[in-house]
C-alpha cells in the first residue's frame, strides 16, 4: 500500500467513523482497508503492535493510532482547510476534556446493559442515559459542543450516533424521546456529507450488536 495515507479500520468501528470524518473534513483522500478483528492482519499486528486496536492511520508509511490523537495528528499536519480544533489553548482544553468524556463513558457505559437481563439491565440503561443527559446539558442552546460550528466534540460523539439508535432498540429507549437535544443536534450533525458518509446504518449496527451479544 503506496498510498499516501491508509486507514485500517471497519464499517462497524465508531472510532474510525471519526477519523472517516475528520479526514472527510479535511478533503484528504486515503485508501481504506476493511479490517477483520477476528482474524487480524499482519498489517495491523504490524503497525499497532500495542493494542491491535482500529482505526490506525498510516502517514507515509508511518502509524498513528487512537482516534483522538489522529484527528489531532490530522489538524496539526493538514493545516488549511476545516479547522477540527480550537486554536485557543483553553478552548482546546474544554473539547478535549468532553471528547475524553465521551470515551470514558458511552461505549462502556452500554456495555453494561447490552449483556445484561431484567434489573441489571434497567440499571444500565438508566446509567447510560445519565451520561447522555451530562452531554446534552454540556450542549445547552448551543447548535454544535464548539458552539457555533461543528468541531471536535461533535465529530467524537456523532461518531457513536448509529449505535446510540441501536443501543435504544436493545435498550428500549429513544434518542428522540429522552435525549430530544442530541436528536436534534444529531440530526443537524447528519446534514453534513463528512458525517452522513462515515457512519454506518443503524439497524446494521443493531443486527451486529445482537448477533454478537445474544
Ligand atoms: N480508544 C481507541 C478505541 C478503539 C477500539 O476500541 N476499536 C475497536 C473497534 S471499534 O469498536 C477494536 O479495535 N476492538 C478490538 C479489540 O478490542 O480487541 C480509539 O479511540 O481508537
Amino acid at each position: 500500500t503506496e498510498s499516501e495515507v491508509v486507514v485500517i479500520g471497519s464499517w462497524a468501528s465508531m472510532y474510525t467513523s471519526r477519523v472517516r470524518i475528520a479526514l472527510a473534513e479535511k478533503s484528504i483522500g486515503y485508501e481504506f482497508i476493511e479490517e477483520d478483528l477476528s482474524n487480524r492482519s499482519p498489517l495491523l499486528l504490524k503497525h499497532n503492535p500495542i493494542y491491535k486496536k482500529i482505526p490506525v492511520m498510516i502517514h507515509k508509511g508511518k502509524p498513528i493510532c487512537e482516534s483522538l490523537i489522529i484527528v489531532q495528528y490530522i489538524h496539526e499536519t493538514w493545516k488549511e482547510g476545516y479547522p477540527l480544533l480550537p486554536s485557543d489553548p483553553y478552548l482546546k482544553s474544554q473539547a478535549a476534556f468532553w471528547a475524553d468524556y465521551i470515551d470514558k463513558h458511552i461505549y462502556s457505559g452500554a456495555k453494561k446493559f447490552l449483556l445484561a437481563k431484567g434489573e441489571e439491565k434497567q440499571k444500565g440503561v438508566e446509567e447510560f442515559l445519565g451520561y447522555l443527559k451530562v452531554l446534552e446539558s454540556e450542549l445547552g442552546e448551543k447548535p454544535y459542543f464548539n458552539g457555533e460550528s461543528f468541531g471536535f466534540v461533535d465529530m467524537a460523539l456523532i461518531c457513536f450516533y448509529s449505535h446510540i439508535i441501536a443501543f435504544g432498540k436493545i435498550g428500549n429507549f429513544s434518542v428522540e424521546k429522552d435525549t430530544p437535544k442530541l436528536f436534534a443536534w444529531a440530526t443537524q450533525c447528519m446534514k453534513r456529507e463528512s458525517v452522513s458518509k462515515a457512519l454506518a446504518d443503524p439497524n446494521k449496527v443493531y443486527e451486529s450488536l445482537i448477533a454478537h451479544t445474544s
